[in-house]
């Protein structure tokens, strides 16, 4: 099992919060992040990640690359709604790629706990 975890960054407090509760969950998966979420999410949490360009760089592009060939099978991407973003193509074509390929993404916390706890099962 292959997860993307992406926050914007008035979201990483919050995607921050969702992994230290389901760490040990994580702990058996292989999980990929945009840059900086990964780099924070490595140092307040622990986990393990492979870290890709930060999303203003192509990451969001990366991770999409990902769900395109097949090896990601779930994206947590918690996304700021109320701030305008220079890279939104890069979000909306990552998102497309997800709806695309049958991949779930979840973009605000509630679904992505209900994502959390279906992987637990
Ligand atoms: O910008 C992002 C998603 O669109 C996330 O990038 P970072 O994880 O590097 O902050």
């Amino acid at each position: 099992m292959r997860i993307a975890f992406i926050a914007h960054d008035e979201r990483k407090a919050a995607l921050i919060d969702l992994v230290d509760e389901h760490i040990e969950l994580l702990d058996g998966f292989d999980c990929l992040a945009t840059g900086s979420t990964g780099e924070r999410l490595e140092e307040e949490t622990g986990l393990g990640v492979e870290r890709v360009e930060s999303g203003s760089h192509g990451g969001d592009m990366m991770v999409g690359a990902a769900v395109a060939t097949g090896d990601c099978d779930g994206v947590i991407f918690l996304r700021d709604p109320l701030t305008a973003k220079p890279h939104e193509p890069d979000i909306m074509a990552l998102l497309r790629v997800c709806d695309v390929h049958d991949v779930p993404v979840a973009t605000n916390r509630s679904s992505a706990e209900m994502m959390m706890s279906h992987l637990a099962e």
